[in-house]
């Protein structure tokens, strides 16, 4: 049987189902292939379950259609392929084994034991003083914002399968998926749901040693430690936790030395049963200069992207945030705010602080005028520049070809894809429903529109100049 089947497999399924579920459940799957037998291998008992509940059949229908003759039987393992089908880069025996809670009590004990310094570096006063200086240093960082919980957080389509597993990790530190990557835009509520996690390990064990840092944070701790010849006790420090949350490892691009040192942290700490969570910018593959075994191990737990969240969840969000902070806002003005404001929810809580302060300051009522004054510099930015003839200027031009191209019937690739994005960018950026951007590119059906949107949401996972070209455009068009 050909050692390609997978391979092949792998690639309807990518056209059939969205990108989201393509790469948290399909793309982590590793194949072995024996005689007439393939068996995938998931990283994980949840991926494994999910799979055998939703895809299962449809892979098998798949393996009937690629195969002439007899299709080969499917069965469904934890672990890693050791053959070469596997599709990622194979990988060494080194897996997330579930281990007995005995197992984990007994080496956490004694992790947390290896960090006490009475125990551990009272061989010289000199060493016993720098690793004071290097863990010092790393706890003043490693504190949780304690507002970031789940109970302040909003559910929405676009991040629920974040927040689950976050929720489930919690319950079951170091065994439920590890590392858990949560990767995604700007303020769209990684850091909220990594800190949410790690309060509630606290809470529920409050002798749990949970550290957090931003991965710059964990570059400058390392040097520090070089300086101070004290890479043991940092190395110590780190091997020691319970769960170690690590926000933004894209940082750790072009950094060497730190990516060795994380390689053989992280490692250390799956072999022990202590949960990691790292949060990204972009999905573990794409990220540039950074090592490949590293790139492949973050995908060995659970990888979940959050999304930008849609209009209901951000007016949600804005009433919540509002409650939180006893600013009285009705669902008029969320809505109000929540269809001007689109970009992240960073932005979007920015925008409520400023009409609140502008409201307590003035004593006035926020109603949909009051706003609109308020945020009027901010709305006439947005407003003045995201208009769906700008977009199709500033597009033609990065691309080189004619507005008018952009409006035509042409259908080469040279004008359908950045005709593609730019309706995709419209639809993002500007209130026009989707008739209206048809109309503007030269009288398309509004079905055009709507599957350019998918397909650049698509693409945008797979193929990273898509991704970044998207992201520049989303930066122009909007600062
Ligand atoms: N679903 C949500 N419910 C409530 N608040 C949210 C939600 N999503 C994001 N926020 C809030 O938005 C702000 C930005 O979120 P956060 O810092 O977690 O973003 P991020 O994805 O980690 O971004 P970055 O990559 O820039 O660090 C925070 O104040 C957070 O509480």
């Amino acid at each position: 049987m050909s050692q390609n089947l997978w391979a092949e497999c792998l690639e309807y399924l990518k056209d059939e189902f969205p990108s989201q579920q393509f790469n948290t459940w399909l793309r982590p799957l590793q194949a072995e292939t024996k005689e007439n037998e393939i068996c995938l291998y998931a990283p994980n008992k949840f991926v494994l379950d999910w799979v055998s509940e939703k895809y299962v059949d449809r892979i098998k229908e798949l393996l009937k259609d690629l195969v002439d003759g007899q299709p080969p039987g499917l069965s469904l393992k934890i672990g890693t392929a050791t053959s070469s089908s596997s599709n990622e880069a194979a990988q060494p025996s080194l897996k997330p084994t579930k281990q007995s809670k005995t197992d984990y009590d007994s080496r956490r004990q004694s992790a947390q034991g290896a960090t006490q310094p009475s125990r551990s570096y009272n061989d010289s006063p000199d060493k016993k003083k720098r690793s004071v200086e290097v863990e010092g240093s790393i706890k003043h960082q490693s504190f949780l914002n304690s507002s970031f919980t789940f109970d302040t957080f909003v559910e929405g389509k676009s991040n629920q399968l974040a927040r689950a597993a976050s929720v489930q990790i919690a319950e079951n530190p170091g065994s439920a998926y590890n590392p858990l990557f949560l990767y995604g835009g700007v303020g769209l509520g990684k850091t909220h749901l990594m800190h949410a996690v790690g309060n509630e390990i606290i809470k529920k064990n409050p002798k749990a040693k949970v550290v957090y840092l931003h991965s710059e944070r964990f570059v400058a701790d390392m040097v520090k430690a070089l300086q101070l010849n004290a890479i043991n006790e940092f190395k110590r420090f780190y091997r020691s936790v319970d769960a170690l949350l690590i926000d933004d490892i894209q940082f750790f691009a072009r950094k060497e030395r730190s990516q060795e040192e994380f390689f053989h942290t992280f490692n250390a700490l799956l072999e022990g049963g202590q949960q990691m969570i790292l949060t990204c910018d972009r999905y573990p593959k794409e990220i540039d200069n950074m090592e490949e075994r590293l790139k492949s191990r973050f995908g060995w737990g659970l990888t979940v992207m959050v999304e930008p969240p849609e209009l209901e969840t951000r007016v949600a969000i804005l009433m919540k945030k509002a409650e939180q902070t006893n600013v009285r806002l009705n669902s008029e003005s969320a809505f109000f705010i929540a269809q001007k404001i689109r970009s992240n929810v960073r932005e979007l809580e920015g925008a409520l602080k400023l009409v609140a302060a502008n409201a307590h300051f003035t004593g006035q009522e926020i109603t949909p005028a009051f706003i609109r004054e308020c945020l009027k510099d901010l709305l006439a930015l947005h407003e003045k520049q995201v208009s769906i003839d700008n977009i199709q200027r500033t597009v033609a031009e990065y691309y080189k070809i004619k507005v008018a191209d952009l409006l035509s019937k042409r259908r080469t690739r040279s004008i359908t894809r950045p005709r593609q994005v730019a309706m995709s960018l419209s639809k993002e950026l500007t209130n026009h429903s989707l008739p209206e951007i048809g109309d503007a590119f030269g009288g398309r059906d509004h079905t055009t529109v709507l599957h350019a949107c998918k397909k650049i949401v698509e693409l945008q996972e797979t193929d990273p100049s898509i991704r970044e070209d998207y992201q520049n455009f989303l930066r122009t068009l909007t600062t």
